[in-house]
């Protein structure tokens, strides 16, 4: 356990750090940090939301000449809301220091992105094609860069940028330092850096599984057209606070975010195809909880860092491992709780098994939830309003109409309808969703040593094993609380 003034960091990182509620490294930052100051190349590895940002954000910040006018250097991220939310991060780490990092990214005006590397940032935050734009353009300076870093590196190679990240890394000064990040490493990320980076130390936080302990994993076996009730239930059941809902293709998330409001939910989608300006309104609002769920694919997803988000909801299986640990891990951030459900098709199965065989971690089966519980829940929640309002001191007036009614009505009667009043309208409106054809088996998942027959004979450790306490306790044996954010003192 490392303190922040431990580091041998600067005073105003240090106080930067204080401000954001940070108080002790996460493990990924106590280990990377050290050796990124001595100015080494690094492969950074570590589970969803456990700080990886700042673990290359502190040490960049210590590396930059204040109040130069000089580029230094380049943060590469796969989707804009990535490279708009990496840059915000590492101005709040600057907020004591003159350096700022401006983001650049595709689907926003380039004369207005000029305009901003014309006051001289010395970080830039880009997605890879919107960068080499600038390049050809020549509105980037590349001479004085000496840092570069891979955020969610593999993203990016699974997004096709592999050639520009190959054209950006060969015109870079050679003299650099390279950082790259993610929480999953694909062997094909070995070729990057074999190439690009000068004999990096790979430094991956040793966990037993891939995924976080806080999030309590599970998964719901249905048939594809039972899919979108269950979701309707769990939603209800479960009344999360913020919420992902994960579909497959744009189409889906379209219908799906369709599908819900008809049936009365907030929610916004969102994907590749929106306009620039459309999906960071969405996300804002989301952010904000102007709405509480947001229905995404995977790539509008990848390194969100939304507090709040309780549940995600995984309505298709993703196509490979790698996509379910970055999607459940938008949830479980930074030593809160969190919950993912799975749904699975029974000709989906064996992904479910490659999934559980990467994370070694197995999810837990949950039957559907029924519409009983749903009512129940519906009822349960109005309720808890209705009883939370007539806590509040009523004005004698209204308490004297309340008088009339109870003399001339039956109390039971009038709660009833309250009750009925305050209960989420749950409507039968009909919903299109086109059929999602199951996922294709690839390749034959390894099963080796682990049965699904009965939970003892598994070898991944079943969340609910970890604690012996059981569910109810797992708070208190939270091992990942231990760089929790302090409480906010304002
Ligand atoms: N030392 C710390 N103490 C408390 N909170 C922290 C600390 N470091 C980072 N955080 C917060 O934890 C959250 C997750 O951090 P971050 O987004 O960097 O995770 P990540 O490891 O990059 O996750 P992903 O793999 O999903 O991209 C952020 O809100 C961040 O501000
Ligand atoms: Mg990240």
């Amino acid at each position: 356990m490392t303190l922040f003034n431990e580091l041998g960091l600067h005073d105003k990182i240090i106080k930067a750090v204080d401000d954001m509620g940070f108080v002790k490294a996460s493990p990924i930052q106590e280990q990377v940090i050290p050796f990124a100051m001595e100015g080494m190349d690094i492969i950074g590895q570590a589970q969803t939301g456990t700080g990886k940002t700042a673990a290359f954000g502190i040490p960049l910040l210590s590396k930059i000449e204040e109040g130069s006018t000089e580029l230094q250097s380049i943060v590469l991220a796969p989707t804009r809301e990535l490279a708009i939310q990496v840059s915000e991060e590492i101005n709040r780490l600057a907020k004591y220091k003159n350096i700022n990092a401006l983001p650049v990214y595709g689907g926003e005006d380039i004369m207005k992105q000029i305009r901003g590397l014309k006051k001289r940032p010395q970080i830039v935050v880009a997605t890879p094609g919107r960068f080499m734009d600038h390049m050809r353009r020549k509105t980037i300076k590349l001479d004085s860069i000496h840092t570069v870093i891979l955020d969610e590196a593999d993203e990016m190679l699974s997004m096709g940028f592999i050639e520009d990240i190959e054209t950006i890394l060969e015109e870079v000064p050679n003299e650099r330092q390279t950082l790259l990040f993610s929480a999953t490493m694909p062997p094909r990320i070995k070729n990057i850096s074999q190439k690009f980076m000068q004999d990096p130390k790979h430094i991956a936080v040793k966990n037993k599984t891939m995924t976080v302990d806080t999030i309590d994993q599970k998964y719901i076996e249905l048939k594809e057209k039972d899919k979108f009730d269950a979701l309707c239930r769990l939603i209800d059941i479960n009344g999360p606070e913020l919420s992902i809902i994960f579909g497959r293709t744009k189409r889906r998330v379209d219908e799906l975010s369709e599908a819900l409001s008809i049936r009365g939910y907030e929610v916004e989608g969102i994907h590749g195809d929106l306009k620039q300006e459309r999906r960071e309104k969405v996300l804002r609002k989301f952010k904000r909880g102007g709405i509480k769920i947001l229905v995404a694919t995977d790539v509008a997803a990848r390194g969100l860092d939304i507090s709040g988000v309780t549940h995600v909801f995984n309505f298709d299986l993703p196509q490979d491992p790698e996509s379910y640990v970055h999607r459940i891990g938008r949830t479980g951030r930074a030593g809160k709780n969190g919950i993912s459900y799975t749904f699975v098709t029974p000709r989906e199965k064996e992904h479910l098994y490659a999934i559980e065989a990467t994370t070694k971690r197995a999810m837990d089966k949950v039957p559907m939830p029924t519409e009983e519980q749903a009512k129940n829940a519906r009822y349960k929640q109005a309720a808890e309003k209705l009883i939370s309002i007539s806590e509040k001191t009523q004005t004698e007036d209204i308490k004297e109409a309340a008088k009339l009614i109870l003399e001339q009505y039956d109390a039971l009667d009038i709660v009833s309808a309250a009750l009925k009043m305050m209960t989420k309208e749950t409507s039968n409106a009909p919903v299109k969703l086109t059929e999602e054809a199951p996922l294709r088996v690839k390749k034959k998942p390894q099963r080796s040593g682990y049965s699904r027959n009965g939970e003892r004979s598994r070898n991944f450790p079943s969340k609910n094993r970890n604690y012996s306490g059981g569910k109810g306790e797992r708070t208190g044996h939270n091992k990942n609380k231990q760089y929790n954010k302090k409480k906010a003192t304002s």
